[in-house]
């Protein structure tokens, strides 16, 4: 039985896990996929290349599948009043239990609003229906339309009553009729004819609360009960309440019932429904959102129906996104601005979602997206007929406070699955420090005619801080060209802090390739690309293309790559400038040392601060509009950036043993052997063979030996049987 089978992964998926060699799950597979596969949320922190996308993708298409396969269907059946069996409730909340005969509502959470909203509807005449209060806690109870949220009261398309007194509508909370609690009997009117609606508690009749309002007219109005920590139940019909007033008609009684579209699970029909994605992963870059959808359809290659995975990123065409969606799709992959505008255009549907991943969790609350999350959440429970969706964090580095506070706000119990406990760089990855003082001359060179960033004042006008930044950031480029010599790189990630960082290495080494050029072109040795966010997508994706292949050996990048990123036994990295946090750091080295492989990663780190670049202007630096080299705290757009204390705090959260190079750059003996292109296998492999060697002469003489010892026991047993013999005779 092969391992992934006894996590519960199907012989289909399986068979295309063994296609890519892979044997044998990850500690991280091990433990994940059948806690997904078995269904709530997770948090999953790993280190950095040990194959977290495969730990969520292959449940996650596994789940797909089966669904596809009607195995998971539970959408609730079509509301036919008529059918005494069939939903009274529309949509409900993932938290809302509502008991089997569907009249007893419940929410145990104590800090969340959860909601329903039920199926019949009225949109003329006089309609009534009453909540009794059974427990202690907080209750909304009203009418809402089809497009209200379940949190009664929040928007323009729902008019509530709340227990502690007000009447609410679009988040304006205005005093009401008085509070009520448990054992009291709301009754809701709604009155189409004199366009207005009112409630009553205990029978006794509130005076109007409110107009319909005129955006709202000709909508259907449908009984909405929301709840905190309490619970309720509700009376649609028939009459048993002397609260009733004859001329209202029990909203059991209305002909008017919404219509949902459903899935069938029937792929020939697939085409015709509007049912959206099964699961939406979100990626913090297009370049990660573009490689999982390489990874759905590599694990998707033997199943029939297929997976489709639309990918939607920024920079493409949003009319191929939603002609993709528009033909269906099971999984959607993507960045947030585009997802969510797929959202709001009505193009993404999330009724059926099961799936919620945020791969690279914590990079959207560096990006400061933790609303733009919550955002889609919410739109998720808003839109979800499923019963629930899944949510599930995946990071190499989720210990922050607002990674807890995100978890909190959109996951429900996670289970945690922690393999390293805190930020963890892979055992595969040397570290090592240059560090570069610029009163030094350790390049030992005169080309400083490098093109740096601007940042510092021209000539003659410079301090010696000016004069040691501009120093370390024209040594460092020099360095750069060094390594890469010295060590004989075939292949390198090389980050750097900006853009025009960036594009200025390039151009560095481009220059340095054409003027080695012999008579068979330019010298390829220093051929590189650069990844960063200021250039097209189609081009970050050719130069990324270009660097997996080995066609250009240099990739030179901002943080952008730092994440996720896999390119398969690039054994070096080099810091050009170190990261400002430790995450970043973790994530930066994760592009090496990924399975299996040795990595080594040098950091160039300035002895002196650094002046650099800040941009806050509108312009964000881009194009190299903004000139203004004036400090931060001077309205300016530029920083002094102290490595040499960020390198201290990397090294102590991480515990990092830290190789120091000095200007010939030579490893230590016992580290030498690491890089390059070597596995951690046949590393293993090597220190066998250097043990059988050592042993070879022992071993070689105790074959003698035992070679000897049977001869003369030969000899002895020929000359004891002739002896024998002679006796005999
Ligand atoms: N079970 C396995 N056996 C062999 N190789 C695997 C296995 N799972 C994943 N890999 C390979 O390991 C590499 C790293 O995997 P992956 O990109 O999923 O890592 P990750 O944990 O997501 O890293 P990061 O945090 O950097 O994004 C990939 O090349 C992948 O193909």
């Amino acid at each position: 039985m092969s391992a992934f089978e006894e996590l519960g992964v199907l012989p289909e998926i399986i068979k295309a896990v063994e296609d890519l060699d892979w044997s044998l799950p990850t500690p991280v597979q091990a433990e994940t996929i059948p806690l997904v596969l078995g269904g709530g949320d997770a948090m999953v922190s790993a280190e950095t290349g040990s194959g977290k996308t495969g730990a969520f993708c292959l449940p996650l298409v596994q789940v797909c599948y089966e669904t596809l396969q009607g195995k998971f269907l539970q959408i609730t059946k079509q509301p036919n009043h008529n059918d005494k069996s069939t939903s009274l409730w529309f949509k409900s909340d993932y938290n809302l239990i509502i008991d089997r005969e569907q009249t007893e509502l419940e929410n145990k959470l104590p800090n969340r609003w959860q909601g329903a909203r039920a199926s019949l509807g009225a949109n003329n005449g006089r309609w009534y229906f009453e909540v009794k209060v059974l427990s202690d806690g907080l209750c909304r109870v009203g009418w809402a339309t089809e497009e209200c949220s379940l949190d009664l009261g929040t928007d323009s398309e729902g008019l509530g009553y709340g227990g502690t007194g007000k009447k609410s509508h679009n988040r304006e909370f205005a005093n009401y009729g008085e509070p009520y609690g448990e054992g009291d009997i709301i009754g809701c009117f709604i009155d189409f004819e004199e366009s207005r609606l009112f409630f009553s508690k205990n029978g006794t009749i509130l005076q109007t609360a409110f107009e319909i309002p005129a955006a709202l007219k000709n909508c259907t109005f449908y009984p909405s009960v929301c709840l905190k920590k309490c619970r309720v139940q509700v009376n649609f019909g028939p009459v048993s309440s002397k609260n009733f007033m004859d001329s209202f008609r029990m909203i059991s009684e209305s002909p008017l019932c919404i219509e949902k579209t459903y899935s069938t699970g029937d792929s020939s029909k697939r085409k015709k429904n509007r049912r959206g994605p099964l699961a939406l992963i979100l990626e913090p870059s297009r370049e990660l959102a573009l490689q999982v959808k390489e990874e759905i359809g590599k694990f998707s290659k033997y199943l029939s129906p297929t997976i489709r995975c639309a990918c939607l990123v920024g920079g493409e065409k949003i009319s191929q996104n939603i002609h993709a969606l528009d033909n269906g799709v099971e999984v959607v992959c993507g960045t947030l601005g585009r997802i969510q505008e797929c959202i709001e255009g009505g193009h993404l549907v999330l009724s059926s979602l099961r799936f919620l991943v945020l791969d690279e969790a914590d990079a959207f609350l560096h990006q400061n997206q933790m609303e733009s999350i919550i955002g889609i959440y919410s739109r998720v429970e808003e839109q979800n007929l499923v019963g629930g969706v899944q949510v599930l964090f995946f990071s190499a580095t989720l210990h922050s406070p607002e990674v807890h506070e995100l978890s909190e706000k959109i996951q429900q119990s996670p289970m945690v699955v922690d393999m390293k406990g805190r930020d963890y760089v892979p055992e595969e990855v040397e570290h090592s420090v240059f560090f570069v003082d610029p009163s030094q001359n350790t390049t030992d060179s005169k080309d400083f005619s490098v093109h740096t960033d601007g940042v510092h004042e021209p000539e003659g006008q410079s301090t010696l801080e000016e004069w040691s930044s501009q120093r370390i950031k024209q040594m460092k480029t020099v360095l750069v060209r060094k390594l890469i010599e010295s060590f004989s790189m075939e292949q390198a990630l090389i980050f750097v802090r900006t853009q025009l960082d960036a594009d200025n290495l390039h151009h560095y080494l481009k220059n340095i390739s054409l003027r080695n050029k012999s008579g068979y072109g330019k010298d390829e040795r220093y051929s590189s690309v650069v990844l960063h966010g200021g250039i097209s997508a189609r081009e970050r994706k050719a130069n990324l293309q270009n660097f997996k292949s080995g066609e250009a050996r240099f990739l030179i990048c901002t943080d952008v790559a730092a994440r996720g990123i896999d390119v398969e036994g690039v054994p070096y990295l080099i810091n050009v400038t170190l990261p400002d946090n430790v995450e970043t750091y973790v994530h930066r080295v994760g592009r090496v040392g990924r399975s299996e492989r040795l990595g080594l990663a040098i950091s160039l780190v300035g002895t002196k601060p650094e002046k650099v670049w800040f941009h806050r202007c509108p312009s964000r630096g881009r194009n190299n509009q903004c000139k203004n080299r004036r400090l931060l705290s001077e309205g300016g757009c530029t920083i002094w950036y102290d490595e040499m204390e960020i390198f201290k705090q990397i090294q102590k959260h991480l515990s990092l043993q830290v190789i120091t190079l000095d200007s010939s750059f030579q490893l230590p003996v016992d580290n030498r052997k690491h890089f390059g292109y070597q596995s951690k296998e046949m590393e293993a492999i090597a220190a066998i063979q250097k043990k059988v060697d050592c042993l070879k002469p022992i071993t070689t003489a105790v074959i003698e030996l035992e070679d000897q010892v049977q001869k003369n026991f030969l000899a002895l047993s020929h000359r004891f049987s002739l002896n024998h013999f002679n006796f005999c005779s």
